[in-house]
């Protein structure tokens, strides 16, 4: 029979795409943010798989109200790193068979709407404005196997959806060239893509949170270049953007490594940095049937933009 031949392997589970908005009042100043969360644990599950035993079963509706309470009465909801580590932390706290929890933060962006004031421009204290469809990204790993009290979180953070373009200084060219080439050399062209970095965080301790309801979760000093540091994801988004924009690119690949280097060399505690990098072609329009030149990569001006197929160009670069 099937169930003699076969085992449970692998077991998480867990509630996905939670939205959760959360306002942060400073008197006229506002603070928001806006997470989809993805939650998922690993314990002693195992039976509610094997004999339909549901006694083990945190139930995922209350995995969401956890999530919600956390956005409530975490001090850390505004930041979230923290806010992945402490959800993730009450999670394995709360549940004494629960051993791992896995969660991810996905935060949408809104800035606030510059408006004019007496000495020029001004954020406005409470209107907000969605200024890209770019993502900040958080996962982290909770694991308490080594016990409550010996916490340790595995983070990575990064960006998602990151869309950009530049018009001039990438080239391609070099590349094997067989009868299955039909692909020109080019010294100039349009360079697109939607921007995936995630980068990693060397392993942490974390401390068990020290009151009954498991609400605490104490923040240590910030370090430089670590998960604390909340400048971290300012300077990957910057530093991913000025290397895409000054890079004379040779490919892909080349500009996709120089930008992983310089988030290692920035941040003293990232240990490794992947990006994926779609490549989004743009190929000039054939007009030579109307007398009209427009397949000079470095002159021509009407380009098709292709949806589909488009390159895949992915790499990890890890501290020695
Ligand atoms: O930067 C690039 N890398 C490639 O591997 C590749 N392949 C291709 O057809 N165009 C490009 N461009």
């Amino acid at each position: 029979m099937s169930h003699e031949i076969s085992v449970l392997s692998h077991a998480r589970y867990g509630k996905d795409k939670v939205r959760v908005f959360r306002v942060v009042r400073e008197g006229k100043w506002h603070h928001i943010v806006e997470y989809n969360v993805q939650a998922l644990l690993e314990g002693d599950i195992r039976t509610s798989y094997t004999e339909a035993d549901n006694s083990v079963v945190v139930a995922t509706d209350s995995i969401k109200n956890i999530t919600y309470y956390l956005a409530k009465i975490s001090p850390h909801v505004l930041i979230p790193e923290r806010f992945a580590l402490h959800l993730a932390t009450h999670l394995v706290s709360k549940y004494a068979h629960i051993h791992k929890a896995f969660v991810t933060v996905e935060q949408l962006r809104w800035s606030r709407i510059p408006i004019s004031g007496e000495q020029g421009p001004e954020d406005h204290p409470h209107a907000f404005i969605r200024d890209g469809d770019d993502k900040r990204t958080v996962s982290v790993e909770v694991d308490a196997s080594k016990g409550k009290d010996k916490l340790v979180a595995s983070v990575s953070a990064g960006i998602s959806d990151l869309l950009v373009l530049k018009t001039t200084e990438s080239a391609f060219t070099n590349f094997v060239r067989d009868k299955y080439t039909t692909l020109k050399e080019v010294d100039d062209r349009i360079l697109s893509t939607s921007i995936d970095l995630s980068y990693t965080f060397a392993p942490i301790e974390i401390a068990a949170p020290t009151d009954a309801d498991v609400e605490e979760f104490p923040i240590p000093a910030e370090l430089p270049g670590s998960v604390w540091d909340i400048t971290v994801p300012r300077k990957a988004r910057k530093a991913t953007l000025e290397i895409f924009a000054t890079d004379n690119s040779a490919s892909v690949q080349a500009t996709l490594f120089t930008m992983a280097q310089r988030i290692i060399s920035e941040n003293a505690h990232v240990q490794s940095a992947s990006y994926a990098l779609p490549n989004k072609h743009y190929i000039p329009v054939d007009m030579s049937y109307l007398g009209i030149e427009n397949l000079v990569p470095s002159k021509a001006e009407v380009f098709m933009p292709i949806a589909a197929p488009s390159g895949l160009i992915t790499a990890t670069a890890t501290r020695k």
